[in-house]
């Protein structure tokens, strides 16, 4: 039995870090439940990047802390059961896939050969190609067998699916799905594109600024919000200030994202459950400074 259990993947509290430029993340307090898939959403220089390199002890706080399976991270270098695939996934260029493995299991301690050669072989992967010849898929492919062959229980992926087609991105999706459906490990995985990650996270932390903007279990989140479709015509006072997360209105046609129910009778509105995209566009768009103030909303939407 591992002696982690019940303790949180990954917990941050009051979490800060400032580089020359300024804050790139602050006061980010936040729990990953275990043995689920959690996304890291958020628009460019939100601070993903930075969350995942102070998780992987790639970074240290300026402020706060940041526990890993229970464990702070010691002053500098990877948990051993954490895994990581940065997002330019490193591989030798010159390798072999073979050559890769076994370079995967002469750098790691822990190491399943058998396992990892399996994951490549199930992708279709010839051993013999030279990592330079395969395809960004493939390529994704064996980076992943690389991360998952140290058999980790946390894995921190940064933007896996960027630069795939959509059938890549679909295969790659379900591919570590099913590990994690066998293995129960914890997912942490960072994306822009929010249609990709629907069906498949079921815990958010939504970056925008710096800061956390949304976090939680994404059943939870739906169904604590509702999204509220009226005339435009006095939309703006039909709903408490302190319950719109964002409202947005056509000629004809209000959009209002509220939090928790939907209020009781309100003839010509009908109510109904946010997707995820919804509800991250929302949240990330009342997040938005004015222009030229940072961050900017610009998660894809498809
Ligand atoms: N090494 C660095 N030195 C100075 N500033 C940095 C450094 N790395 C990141 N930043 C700044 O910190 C902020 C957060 O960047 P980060 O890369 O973590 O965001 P991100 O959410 O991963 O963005 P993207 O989606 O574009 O990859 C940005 O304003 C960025 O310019």
């Amino acid at each position: 039995m591992s002696t982690t259990d019940g303790v949180a993947a990954l917990a941050a509290e009051g979490l800060g870090k400032r580089y020359k430029r300024g804050w790139a993340l602050q006061n980010c307090t936040f729990e990953l439940p275990r043995g689920r898939v959690s996304a890291l959403v958020g628009p460019n220089g939100a601070g993903k990047s930075t969350l995942m390199a102070l998780a992987t002890g790639l970074l240290t706080p300026t402020a706060g802390a940041i526990r890993v399976l229970g464990d702070s991270p010691v002053s500098s270098g990877t948990h051993p059961r954490l895994a990581f695939l940065a997002q330019d996934k490193p591989l030798y260029r010159g390798f072999t896939v073979e050559e890769m493995l076994r370079a995967g299991s002469a750098l790691n301690q822990e190491w399943d050969h058998t396992y990892a050669r399996g994951l490549v072989e199930s992708a279709g992967v010839p051993f013999h190609a030279r990592i330079s010849t395969l395809s960004g898929g493939q390529r994704t492919r064996v980076a992943l067998a690389m991360a998952l062959g140290r058999r980790p229980e946390l894995i921190v992926l940064d933007e896996p699916l960027a630069d795939l087609d959509p059938l890549a991105r679909e295969e790659v999706m379900q591919a570590l799905m099913a590990e994690v459906a066998e293995t129960g490990m914890t997912v942490l995985l960072s994306s822009h594109v929010l249609a990709d990650l629907e069906g498949i996270c079921d815990h958010l932390l939504l970056l925008a600024g710096g800061r956390v903007r949304l976090a939680g279990d994404v059943e939870d989140l739906l169904a604590g919000h509702r999204l509220m479709i009226g005339p435009s015509q006095g939309a703006e006072s039909r709903f408490p200030d302190e319950i719109v997360v964002e409202s947005r209105s056509t000629q004809r046609q209000a959009t209002v994202l509220v939090r928790g129910h939907a209020p009781a009778v309100m003839p010509g509105w009908e109510a109904h459950e946010p997707t995820l995209e919804e509800l991250a566009m929302a949240h990330l768009r009342s997040a938005r400074p004015a222009a030229g103030q940072g961050a900017t909303a610009e998660v894809a939407a498809a």
